[in-house]
């Protein structure tokens, strides 16, 4: 993805050299020769970093640097100066300035330099974005819901959480693997949150990263980190998220999506709890747990030798089944309310009431999409209700496959949640004995969401990320999707970016993105900041 890089530099012929270059390694940029044409660009061209020169006429480096941290704090700014003062650069690197260059500029280091920075600045963001996220992406009032599955799967999370606060304290004794399986949203990263921040590791990183987003080179590195040299581009040493997980939690969503020979390097993981960066001699030892989700049936994977089994059994040392919407009793109506409150306090509105038909409609509804399909479904309704109650006419459903509408309701509801839960004491070892049945796990997953999509789970786009749920194509449908592309192509396929352009949430893109079937063409795609779905 092209960069976009502000260069805030009063030396013309400096700066048109710094432009040229950095124009020819891809990068988008805008020149301005004063502090406060720079600043004045920054709403319209967000740049991505700003190479910024202390002395220039009119306000100076510093003061621009203050306002730019005022601003946007996560933006990163690389400073230049040609007197190489120290004091200025201690006093740069306070307020938050990521590098110091002196002149004359290697153009080569510049580069470097601004990509390292953005680079870190992404990472730090990752990290700050997903210790911000915690409140929000951790339902206030816990898992919403009533039904026998959420009763059940409530409890059982407890249990885990009580016998982990038992666990000795020791480095060796990392709390079990979790994997948690369930359609697209249907809550499973708001399970794993809970593990984490409900037990004792609570204060150190959870780090998260899906694997369906990444190639598996890109994969291996994002996970792994690399060392310098280790392939052409690896300029710097990088860490890992592993790395960056430890003595928290890493959590790998989609993890039916990872490559085989990553497969195996996890396995390493787990079974010794040690890694190593690619183009690394050095094996280091890591404390992180791990929980991994994904809305594929793994065993059928495992089956079809698509997935290793040896790292299956690993994975679920505790495995976690989530019940999708359609399965939950009245549910959709509790979570209905839960989400009107909250959407309706963040555009400064009283939460309008359902009607009983619009009540009708909810729970006859297949939900594919589950929670996340019926948080994005009420945003709309709540903005075209206007002051009066949400009709069944302001809900925008996505009509299905017959096929998978008149589907039963696929499992006893008891099910759900810790698939061991049957045994009494909410989790337990995996359940090795339905793996090797022909049931081959759990039944909601043999029976229901899964097998009534032909193959396309929970409206998941298929390998090419093209071909979303049988859904009948009409105008509308077609209309909203040239919208998203455009705006996407506008915004160079930055998902916060075109949330912001589109005004929707970024939870509210991700779902659109995930429906037209777009999402894997985010090439960056990382939980990040500015990237996250
Ligand atoms: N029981 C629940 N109560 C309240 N909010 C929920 C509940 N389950 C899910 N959500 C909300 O629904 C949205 C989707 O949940 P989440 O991201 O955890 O789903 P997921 O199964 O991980 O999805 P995916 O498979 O696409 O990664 C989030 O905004 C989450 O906060």
């Amino acid at each position: 993805m092209r960069k976009a890089i502000l260069l805030i530099e009063d030396e013309t012929i400096l700066a048109k050299n710094m432009g040229l270059y950095l124009e020819h390694h891809d990068c988008e940029v805008r020149i301005a020769e004063t502090a406060e044409e720079g600043l004045a660009l920054m709403d319209r061209f967000k740049p991505d970093a700003v190479v910024l020169d202390f002395n220039l006429p009119g306000m100076d480096g510093l003061e621009a640097l203050r306002r730019l941290q005022e601003t946007a704090p996560t933006l990163p700014v690389v400073m230049i100066t040609g007197h190489g003062n120290v004091e200025m650069a201690v006093e740069a690197m306070k307020l938050g300035a990521r590098e110091f260059l002196t002149k004359p500029v290697s153009l080569a280091k510049l580069k470097l330099v601004l990509d390292k920075a953005m680079d870190d600045a992404r990472r730090d963001r990752n990290i700050d974005y997903l210790t911000s996220r915690d409140n929000e992406a951790l339902p206030r009032h816990g898992l919403v819901g009533e039904s026998v599955a959420i009763r059940q799967l409530r409890s059982s999370l407890q249990q885990l959480l009580d016998a982990e606060s038992h666990m000795s304290t020791s480095p060796q004794s990392t709390p079990p693997a979790v994997l948690i399986l369930g359609e697209t949203g249907t809550g499973k990263e708001v399970v794993a949150r809970t593990l984490h921040f409900g037990g004792r590791r609570r204060d150190k990183p959870f780090v998260e990263l899906n694997c369906a987003a990444l190639p598996a080179q890109l994969l291996e590195s994002e996970l792994f980190g690399h060392e310098r040299g280790a392939f052409t581009g690896a300029n710097e040493r990088k860490l890992g998220l592993v790395e960056t997980a430890e003595g928290g939690t890493l959590f790998l969503d989609e993890i039916g999506d990872m490559d085989l020979g990553l497969q195996a390097k996890l396995l390493k993981l787990l079974e010794e709890r040690t890694m190593r960066r690619v183009g690394g001699l050095r094996e280091l030892s890591v404390d992180v747990r791990v929980i991994a989700a994904t809305h594929r049936p793994l065993e059928t994977l495992v089956q079809e030798g698509r997935f290793r089994a040896d790292l299956y059994f690993r994975l679920c040392v505790v495995r976690m089944v989530i019940a999708p919407l359609r399965e939950r009793e009245r549910d959709a109506l509790l979570l209905a309310d839960h989400f009107l409150s909250e959407l309706a306090a963040r555009y400064g509105r009283k939460p309008p009431a359902l009607s009983a038909a619009a009540q009708r409609r909810m729970l006859a509804h297949g939900w594919p999409g589950n929670v996340r399909e019926l948080r994005n479904v009420l945003e709309q309704a709540l903005l075209m209700c206007g002051n009066g109650p949400i009709e069944d006419q302001h809900l925008a459903l996505v009509s299905m496959s017959p096929a998978r509408q008149s589907a039963p309701p696929a499992m006893p509801v008891m099910e759900s949640g810790l698939t061991s839960s049957r045994a009494g004491n909410g989790f337990q070892a995996s359940n090795f004995g339905a793996f090797a049945g022909s049931g081959f796990g759990n039944p909601s997953f043999g029976n229901s969401g899964f097998g009534g999509l032909g193959g396309n789970p929970g409206g998941h786009s298929g390998p090419g990320g093209l071909n979303p749920v049988n859904i009948p194509v009409d105008p509308a449908v077609a209309a909203e999707r040239e919208a998203l592309v455009a705006a996407l192509e506008r915004c160079h396929w930055n998902v916060s970016r075109t949330a912001q352009a589109l005004n929707l949430t970024r939870d509210a893109l991700r779902y659109r993105l995930e429906k037209h079937g777009l999402q894997r063409r985010m090439s960056f795609a990382p939980r990040g900041p500015s990237d996250l779905g």
